[in-house]
């Protein structure tokens, strides 16, 4: 058992339930303690509350400072997350470091960021100056997800830190661990007490903090079935920004390519990277009808049937690992069972291949004749396939969601690209690259089921503060003219 959770500069343990971690390829324990309790939770944003003046006062240079130097101990201390992540999550040690490298390059540009969205204005107005400056909103919630424990909520800290918010911090109930390594990195790098607090723990820990009457806003990252629970809480709450980063049904569509082969890469790199566990995977594959998307599809077939699964530190490394627990591979077998029951044809079978562990070969499975096909969010190595008949009747499908996350299309025509990119509704729409991957350099977010129009990456500068608008001048003076009505 370790002390889990971390409130006003120290370790303690929690007084909630007993929970625990498993590494997802090998069923092995990796972290064990217990949940904070709703005491706890207002212990934590009570410390929160009492660091924001002196976090606020310490202007942003002195704030950079300290962000600068997590990202130093980031650098020194990458590798040793790197392998937290990938005995948490299964993910393979080469992606785990892939996460490790974006958790570093969202420091520089989430200060670039601060500047850009949120930098001072100023402007002459009649009589003074006209300023424009930003300031934090004060305590917020960070909720994380296990698909990326490190790099998804470091997207909210470190900018919500930047503009001088404290934060309580409640990640996955699946990566405990490495939210306990990234928060001792930040207690290393000088933050002062209760800037940063820690409270882990499952669903209770989570609603005792979301509906905690002093926090002043929520940055969540997270499914759309929790994220429009907590929206639901605070509905009648205008005071407090919610910033909902959630999942996706996300079509990619093929049209006419020259290059097959690349065609099909961008494919797999859109639905299977991370095992299918990506908000931006392609979901929904439209292939057209006739021989040359006959053609596309045994590609794709014979291309699916060579990806290699397997454990997080094999050697040669796998292109897939385990999914997060056994629980969500056998989630992702009951969806391939309920979408064959409704008139799905298996063109490659999703199978799990090994009892006890997450670890599942990837899937492709033809719909088409489905009329009603389920709108939901299979978070796994589960493509499906629609064929069509029309370009736009491919449109008109894909956009038959209520997500809107990404989207993409693999066409060497650009007329189409435009008339896909005026329709399509989402927040991310590519075209001839995958739709995994998104840059932090660029906002990020969804609409419909996908977010709340509060895009987080380099837009996350945006719902970390909230703009003043200042007239201002030295002194007190008589205007030259007085309003009608008016004798002093
Ligand atoms: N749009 C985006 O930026 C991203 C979205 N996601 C989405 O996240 C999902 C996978 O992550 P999960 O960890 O399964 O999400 P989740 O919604 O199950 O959990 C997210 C967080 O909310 C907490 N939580 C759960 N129920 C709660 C409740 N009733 N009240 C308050 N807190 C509660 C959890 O403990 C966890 O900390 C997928 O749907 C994926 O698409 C993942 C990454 C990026
Ligand atoms: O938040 C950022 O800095 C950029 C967005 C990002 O990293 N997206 C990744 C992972 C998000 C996910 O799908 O879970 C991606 O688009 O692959």
């Amino acid at each position: 058992m370790t002390a889990s959770l971390f409130i006003n500069g120290c370790w303690l343990e929690g007084n909630g339930q007993a929970f625990a971690s498993l590494n997802p390829a090998e069923g092995s324990a990796v972290w064990e303690g217990y949940a904070a309790d709703a005491g706890q939770v207002a212990d934590a944003v009570d410390a929160a509350r009492a660091a924001t003046l002196t976090w606020a006062d310490l202007g942003f240079a002195g704030r950079e400072a300290i962000v600068k130097r997590y990202g130093e101990l980031l650098d020194r201390d990458g590798e040793l997350l790197a392998q937290t992540i990938a005995n948490e999550t299964g993910k393979p040690i080469w992606e785990s470091r892939t996460e490790v490298g974006a958790m570093k390059g969202k420091i520089g540009i989430s200060v670039t960021a601060y500047h850009d969205r949120t930098g001072i204005r100023e402007n002459e107005a009649p009589g003074a100056k006209a300023f424009v400056r930003h300031k934090p909103h004060g305590v917020v919630a960070v909720f994380g997800p296990y698909n990326f424990p490190g790099h998804l909520p470091n997207g909210h800290i470190v900018p919500a830190l930047l503009a001088g918010n404290t934060i309580v911090f409640k990640p996955s109930e699946l990566t405990p661990a490495v939210a306990e390594k990234m928060v001792a990195l930040w207690e290393e790098a000088g933050l002062p007490a209760g800037v940063l607090n820690l409270v882990q723990g499952e669903k209770e820990t989570g609603m005792a903090l979301a509906q905690h009457p002093d926090i002043d806003g929520l940055f969540f990252t997270g499914s759309s079935r929790t994220g429009e629970l907590i929206h639901q809480q605070f509905g009648g709450h205008p005071g407090k920004i919610l910033a909902l980063e959630m999942g996706g049904n996300n079509p990619l569509i093929v049209d006419e390519v020259a290059d097959q082969r690349a065609a099909v890469h961008d494919t797999i790199q859109s639905a299977y990277i991370t095992a299918g566990q990506r908000c931006t995977c392609a979901r929904r594959l439209y292939v057209p009808k006739g021989e040359t998307g006959d053609r596309f599809v045994d590609a794709l077939v014979a291309a699916i049937g060579k990806i290699q699964v397997g454990r997080q530190h094999d050697d040669p490394q796998p292109f897939m690992g385990s999914l997060i627990s056994e629980q969500a591979a056998d989630g992702i077998l009951t969806a391939q069972a309920s979408l064959v029951a409704l008139g799905g044809k298996v063109l490659t079978e999703v199978r799990k291949l090994e009892e006890g562990t997450g670890l599942l070969s990837p899937g492709l499975i033809d719909v088409t004749t489905i009329e009603e096909l389920p709108d939901e969010e299979y978070f796994g190595p589960l493509l499906q396939l629609i064929r069509y008949d029309s370009f736009d009747e491919a449109i008109a499908l894909a956009n038959r969601t209520r997500f809107g996350l990404s989207a993409g299309l693999l066409s060497d025509n650009r007329d189409k690209f435009d008339r896909f990119y005026s329709r399509i509704r989402a927040g991310i729409v590519n075209w001839n690259k995958q739709l995994t991957g998104a840059s932090s350099a660029a906002p990020f977010g969804g609409i419909g089921a996908s977010g709340n129009h509060r895009a987080s990456a380099y837009y996350a500068a945006d719902y970390c503060s909230y703009p003043v608008a200042s007239l201002e001048t030295e002194q007190v003076t008589m205007p030259a003219n007085l309003a009608p009505g008016l004798s002093l």
